[in-house]
Parts: structure tokens; C-alpha cells; sequence
């Protein structure tokens, strides 16, 4: 929708009245409808994951009543979208840029977080950068691409390449009006290709991720997902805690199988979806290395993530917590005693009425020779 803003403001406003029009015809209490910025995204998404974590609660007395009580630090969000990317996490460092910049007061603890949206990073839109900046400069109709499987092929055209924002500014007329793009499946020539849509050349501040964006050090773990968590799910890198080394294999020995043996392998899934895993992992392993700075010593950081206890990750449910004020600023008022202190007094009362009682019933016994008559 931020992308559509841009290139027709007219026709993303329809899509909202439309939004809004069925919206308020549904039993919910609708609030409106508007486009969020890239950093409420990115901030939202960094609140969901740190709420199912169970990460804010903590420093409490309240908390000690809780059976698992454990002291937390936040973790990371990191959401890879088909339009934008966002990277969110505590900081303990100056952060340079303010548009990067936010606080967050939650159960009475102060948070600085950075945060960084890239319109146009999105994997979907990543894509068309890629092959932009790639194109042949001669007029060919045909255009191989690293990035698929080779035997992969598609059609598409000028019109629908430059359709786009983010690659308007390179639009030609020169290149053919029809093309086919034609898979050659090489990891590394697609890597380079990938890289090409990064820019480190320039920075204003004392440290940047790409483009001139501010970024502090990368600081504590991380939580990836959306489409981060789709594509290493597809390579089964989710649950085992591969190196970043394992990881960079196993999307090579993707990239270099023909596309027949893997549309025979996988029929149920979405051709777009199948036909784009080696771009997207060679694009995951670009952004992440070369973009953020990860590398092989903290790449066990990040856990790739679908869902947290049932909920999936991802930034609308965070939305819809800080809509609803479910994260107070501060915490409740807690109990005026902790959990041992109120076992223990407890226990103690528990022993001192049974004293009590058995005394009672002693000393209101008549003793068995009285009742008989016998001094
Ligand atoms: N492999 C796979 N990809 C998916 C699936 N669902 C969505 N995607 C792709 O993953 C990317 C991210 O999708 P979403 O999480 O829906 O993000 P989005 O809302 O399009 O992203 P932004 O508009 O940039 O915030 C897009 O490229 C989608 O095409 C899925 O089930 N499997």
C-alpha cells in the first residue's frame, strides 16, 4: 500500500474507502483503516514477538508468583515482507538518526529501540531490483537469470518490470517490450546479482547497514520471520541450528537443481512461491551478511520463526495490543507478598490452627478415670 501510495495515491485511496466501506458493515468495532508507516511496522512486529515470548514481564514481584520466573532480555524482529524489510531491536548505543529511533514505556520499563523499514528491500520487490539492474544492455528477448532453477521459464514484459517504484527511475525504452527469462540456477552469479542492489559506498553516520542508513551494533537475538521463516522453512533450516556456512550450502545445492525435479518433488506448492526459493535464499543471505552484518559468529542468534505458542509472528497482532492498551506503561499493582513469603506464612498459620485445635480438644477432654468415679 506505501508503494501504491507512491505510484497512484487516487487508486490507494479507493482500496481504503473500500477497506473502510466493508469494514464498517462487520460486526467488529471498526477504527478506520490507513497505511501504516515502515516503522510502526517494524516496531509492532518487534512488540508481537516480544509479547508471545513472554519477554516484558519481568523485575517484578508479580512475576515471582509465576512458575517459570526468569529474567529476559527482548529479542529482535527482524520481517522480510514482499514490499519492505524491517529490522528492530534494543540498543544500547546512541542512535544517530531519529527517524531510527523509539522509546517504549511496557509494565514500567523503559525500552530504546532502533528501527529501520527498507520500502523496496521486500523479497518480491528485491526481485524485480535484481533483475532490473542485471538486464542485458542489448536488445535481447531473452534474459537469463541466475537466481531460478534452470529449465525454469517465464514470460513478462517491460510494462509489468517497471511497474514498480522502486525501479521506475531505471525504465528504458531500449529493451525489448517481451521478454523471457530463462533460469541458469547459480548461487553464486545470483548472489552477485543480489548484491548489486546494495549500496555501502556512502554513509553520513559513524556506522550504517546499506544505503546510508544508520544501524548500531547488532545486539542480543533475534526473531526472523514472515518470509524470512517461509523460505528457511522450505530448506528445513528452521528447527536444526545450522551454521551460516550449512545454510549458504544447502541454498547452493537448491539453486542448482533443475526446475523439472523440483516441481516433481514439491506439486502442492505455488509455482511463484517454488520458483523463487534460490533468489529469495541468496537474497536472505545478502540482506543479512552484507546488509545487517551478520556473520558466522552470530548467525545462531536468530531463530527463524512461523508461529509462537499458536500465534503467527508478524506485526498485526502487536497493532492490535497497543491499540487496545493490552501492554500498559506501567505494571499492575503488585501483591504485598511474594510467593515464598505467602507459601511460608501459609504453612505456618496452617500448623498454628491445628495447635490450636488439638490444644483444645485436649484440655476439654474429661480424663477416662473422673468419668469412672475413681480418684
Ligand atoms: N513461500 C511462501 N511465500 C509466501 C507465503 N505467503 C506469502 N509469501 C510471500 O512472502 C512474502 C511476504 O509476504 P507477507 O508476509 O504477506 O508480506 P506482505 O504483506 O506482502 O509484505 P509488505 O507489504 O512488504 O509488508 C511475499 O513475497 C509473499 O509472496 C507462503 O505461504 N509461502
Amino acid at each position: 500500500m506505501r508503494l501504491l501510495r507512491m505510484s497512484n495515491n487516487t487508486l490507494a485511496n479507493e482500496v481504503l474507502l473500500s477497506v473502510e466501506n466493508t469494514l464498517r458493515s462487520s460486526p467488529f468495532d471498526f477504527q478506520g483503516a490507513r497505511i501504516i508507516t515502515g516503522q510502526d511496522e517494524g516496531a509492532y512486529g518487534w512488540i508481537t514477538i516480544n509479547y508471545l515470548l513472554n519477554n516484558f514481564v519481568q523485575d517484578s514481584s508479580v512475576l515471582n508468583l509465576l512458575p517459570n520466573f526468569r529474567k529476559v532480555e527482548t529479542s529482535g524482529a527482524l520481517d522480510l515482507g514482499g514490499a519492505s524489510t524491517q529490522i528492530t531491536f534494543v540498543s544500547n548505543e546512541d542512535i544517530e538518526s531519529q527517524d531510527n529511533s523509539l522509546h517504549f514505556r511496557l509494565y514500567g520499563k523503559n525500552y530504546n529501540v532502533y528501527t529501520h523499514s527498507f520500502l523496496c528491500y521486500g523479497k518480491d520487490q528485491a526481485l524485480r531490483q535484481q533483475l532490473v539492474k542485471n538486464l542485458p544492455s542489448t536488445e535481447n528477448s531473452t534474459i537469463f537469470d541466475p537466481c531460478f532453477n534452470s529449465g525454469y521459464r517465464r514470460n513478462s514484459s517491460i510494462s509489468e518490470l517497471y511497474s514498480s517504484p522502486c525501479v521506475s527511475e531505471y525504465s528504458t525504452l531500449d529493451g525489448p517490450i517481451n521478454f523471457e527469462i530463462k533460469g541458469t540456477g547459480n548461487y553464486h552469479l545470483c548472489k552477485a546479482n543480489v548484491q548489486s542492489i546494495f549500496n555501502r559506498t556512502h554513509c553520513p553516520y559513524s556506522q550504517c547497514s546499506f544505503n546510508g542508513v544508520f544501524q548500531p551494533v547488532l545486539q542480543g537475538k533475534f526473531g526472523a520471520f514472515s518470509a524470512f521463516y517461509f523460505v528457511m522453512d522450505f530448506l528445513k533450516l528452521t528447527q536444526e541450528k545450522a551454521t551460516l556456512d550449512e545454510v549458504k550450502e544447502r541454498i547452493q545445492q537448491h539453486c542448482s537443481r533443475p526446475w523439472d525435479e523440483v516441481k516433481t518433488e514439491f506439486p502442492k506448492i505455488k509455482v511463484k512461491y517454488l520458483s523463487e526459493y534460490c533468489f529469495s535464499g541468496a537474497y536472505i543471505i545478502t540482506l543479512l551478511e552484507l546488509g545487517y552484518g551478520f556473520n558466522a559468529d552470530n548467525w545462531k542468534d536468530i531463530s527463524f520463526l512461523g508461529k509462537i505458542s499458536g500465534s503467527d509472528a508478524g506485526w498485526t497482532l502487536g497493532y492490535m495490543l497497543n491499540l487496545t492498551n493490552m501492554i500498559p506503561a506501567e505494571l499492575p499493582p503488585s501483591p504485598p507478598l511474594s510467593h515464598g513469603v505467602y507459601v511460608g506464612l501459609m504453612v505456618f498459620f496452617s500448623i498454628f490452627l491445628v495447635f490450636i485445635m488439638l490444644t483444645c480438644w485436649l484440655g476439654h477432654r474429661k480424663p477416662r478415670c473422673l468419668q469412672k468415679g475413681i480418684i
